[in-house]
């Protein structure tokens, strides 16, 4: 999927929410327990109750890796299952020397090959270059670059200063000059949200996964406030705040109304931003 397709999704949806789906065995609702696949039905349900809602389906990888073969064939099943017209992101954090780079890239976008073709995926930059770039040769996906990550240690690397600027800083001058706008996504946590003014000061006119919204206390106006472009360019992401709003046989139910309080949330900051 390409930008102008994500942008036109995001304003006939009115809406851009990605829903984290990361579902541990141990928190699913346990009338599920007596399905072959939990997990997978688990997701399955939480798609169906939410796809008009959302612009974006992110599985974080972990929560399939962790379940050996049965995980990766349930990683598998819920890429087929998104919508194909629903931007799937692979958040698996890859990275490494270019031709093992080239391998992941083959894993999560080339279909024929592994049986999933994410739109994108969530690498981190640290080895360089030569690392990102056997992501960026497939044609319409995205590598989503970690900036300024959500979590308390962002601050161990990401924003020590050095004699060129904060770390981060240095992650999106760089990268700039990988990719454009139509290939390179960065993350930036809510936890975040008033950094994300400097963020757009190098990266004006990338899309943002912002993630930490929800559990982790991050805040959806200040992000809005400082980080909408003209293309809308973020892709706000909530998981647990969502998949695990409800516990009974009700969840998915639960879930929809998570999503839709802020699918409503967003639609006034783009009607606000003259984008819908
Ligand atoms: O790359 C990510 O998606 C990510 C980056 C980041 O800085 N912080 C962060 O929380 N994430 C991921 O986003 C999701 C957040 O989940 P919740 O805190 O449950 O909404 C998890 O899958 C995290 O791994």
């Amino acid at each position: 999927m390409n930008k102008d397709q994500l942008f036109e999704q995001i304003k006939a949806k009115k809406s851009f929410l990605c829903i984290g789906l990361d579902p541990a065995l141990e928190k699913l609702p346990k009338h599920l327990l007596k399905y072959e696949n939990p997990v997978l039905t688990f997701n399955k349900e939480i798609i169906d109750a939410t796809k008009d809602l959302c612009v974006a389906y992110k599985p974080n990888t972990a929560f399939y890796e962790c379940m050996g073969l049965k995980g990766w064939e349930t990683l598998i099943e819920t890429w087929k299952y998104i919508p194909q017209d629903i931007f799937s992101i692979a958040d698996a954090k890859r990275g490494d020397i270019g031709n093992t780079s080239a391998m992941y890239a083959e894993a999560f976008f080339n279909q024929t090959q592994s049986g999933m073709g994410f739109d994108a995926i969530t690498v981190a930059p640290y080895m360089g270059k030569d690392s990102v770039e056997p992501f960026l040769k497939f044609k319409d996906k995205w590598v989503i670059l970690l900036a300024l990550t959500s979590n308390p240690g962002s601050n161990d690397f990401q924003q020590q200063d050095g004699s060129s600027g904060k770390l981060y800083e240095t992650v999106l001058q760089t990268a700039s000059g990988w990719a454009n706008s139509d290939q390179i996504m960065y993350v930036v946590g809510a936890t975040k949200g008033a950094e994300l003014k400097n963020v757009r000061k190098f990266a004006p006119d990338n899309f943002l996964l912002v993630p930490g919204v929800g559990a982790q206390g991050g805040n959806l106006d200040e992000v809005c406030e400082n980080g909408l472009n003209d293309q809308c360019g973020l892709l706000i992401n909530s998981s647990r705040g969502i998949i695990y709003a409800g516990y009974g046989k009700d969840f998915a139910e639960k879930a929809r109304e998570e999503a839709l309080k802020l699918q409503v949330e967003m639609e006034a900051w783009l009607r606000r931003a003259n984008l819908i």
